[in-house]
């Protein structure tokens, strides 16, 4: 099947050659071609090019893109779109004066979610994840990250990795797996946190692994919650089982989190709102992606990730939406990247490289996906007719995609 989409305004992140992610000032560029063709066969880019030249060949379909543009879909490398339930009344107390810490310290958040998930069975939980899932789709996300961590026990940690399992056979696009068993400390292990570590590293990760249900370990390393000591307690035993780290850190306090996942050379290092100087050397020399959850942010009022500083540190920066139930109840990357123009003082540019290639790197699925590239899955997003890309951040909360097309199927 051959699908052609000619007179597009504007093709972006055309990238010919195979770049597995983009740093620093070269995130200032994002390379396209203006009045483009794109041809499709089957799930793969076959080929694209300027209007001046356009292909001749018999195609099965050809649509006119006129007005519109095409980018590569998002790359959402960290959600945990896998919850049961919601929180909505912790955000109406948050509204009324708690803060989030007061909520968690009173037994509400992560183990509010943790409790709801135990309780909803295995097909519910599916039906409730599968429903933000297509939701997130249609906004243009083409490769999702999914993470475990409202469980906290074994059985309920292995719940959540099977229906990560069974999303990423039932939906066509990438879905990759995280276990986040080290999320919080449930109430019972309250006063014996050593124990519930030693649960999570010699009874539930061997599990995991054994059933193959994550090709990632995470963990919140924060006051109150994981430390420095357990993070690499848990990373050198995943290590073990092949599970690379994406990792929760620096989201409150800086406690040398991030070092520690450079240690273990952990794919990414998330959240980062809190950033000091060393954290920031400690990245110059790593292959570890920084990711930004800026909806994050916005919903908790706390600090945005210093886009800039790590930017102009030469640094790569990728973009997340972090959608769960407590602290993002949003899985719009759309939204995602134009918080990062607004308040991180990203360029459009800049976002949406780190929302695209960045993404994918974070996922390890650079190779594949993220770029407009021939040979990469036919994954990308038809604008409606806007005036330019950065249209896009600009009228934030508007949503200005046409349509989304996962494996070169519309969606
Ligand atoms: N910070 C840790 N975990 C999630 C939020 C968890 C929750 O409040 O349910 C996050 O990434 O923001
Ligand atoms: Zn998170």
């Amino acid at each position: 099947m051959k699908l052609l989409f000619s007179n597009i305004k504007e093709l972006l992140q055309v990238r010919e050659e195979t770049i597995l992610k983009v740093s620093g000032a070269d995130m200032k560029k994002l390379p396209s071609i203006k009045n483009a063709w794109l041809l499709i066969e089957d799930d793969k880019i076959e080929a694209y090019g300027s209007m001046d030249n356009p292909p001749d060949i018999e195609v099965d379909e050809k649509i006119d893109a006129s007005g519109k543009i095409i980018l590569p879909t998002w790359c959402d490398s960290h959600t945990h779109i896998v919850y049961a339930g919601n929180r909505e009344q912790e955000f109406a107390d948050r509204i009324n004066g708690l803060s989030y810490e007061e909520i968690a310290n009173r037994g509400g958040g992560i183990l509010n979610s943790a409790k709801t998930l135990q309780e909803t069975p295995e097909e519910e939980v599916y039906k409730q994840s599968a429903k933000r899932l297509e939701e997130v789709i249609k906004l243009g996300t083409g490769a999702v990250e999914i993470k475990s961590g409202y469980g906290l026990t074994e059985e309920a940690e292995l719940k959540m990795l099977r229906v990560i399992k069974k999303l990423r056979e039932n939906y066509d696009l990438p879905i990759k797996s995280t276990f986040l068993g080290a999320h919080a400390i449930p109430k019972d292990y309250k006063e014996r946190p050593g124990e519930y570590m030693d649960l999570v590293i010699k009874e539930i990760l061997p599990k995991v692994a054994e059933q193959d249900l994550a090709e990632y370990i995470d963990i919140f390393c924060e006051k109150g919650y994981f430390t420095v000591e357990d993070t690499h307690k848990l990373l050198s035993a995943a290590k073990e089982y092949g599970l690379k780290p994406k990792i929760h850190v620096n989201q409150f306090n800086a406690i040398g989190g991030v070092k520690a996942g450079v240690e273990h050379n952990a794919l990414s290092v998330d959240h980062l709102e809190v950033m000091n100087d060393e954290d920031i050397d400690v990245l110059k020399n790593s292959e570890t992606m920084p990711v930004a959850l800026p909806s994050c942010s916005l919903f908790l009022s706390i600090p945005y990730t210093p886009a800039r500083r790590i930017l102009d540190a030469g640094l790569p920066l990728a973009l997340a939406t972090d959608f769960n139930p407590g602290s993002t109840p949003s899985g719009n990357m759309n939204l995602v990247v134009s918080l990062a123009c607004i308040k991180m003082k990203m360029t459009p540019e800049e976002a949406i490289n780190a929302a695209t290639i960045n993404g994918a790197y974070a996922m390890e699925l650079s190779e594949t996906h993220g770029s407009i590239s021939k040979g990469k899955q036919a994954n990308f997003i038809l604008t409606k007719e806007i005036p330019s890309y950065t249209y896009l951040p600009y009228a934030f909360g508007t949503n200005s995609i046409e349509s989304v097309y996962v494996n070169g199927k519309l969606v």
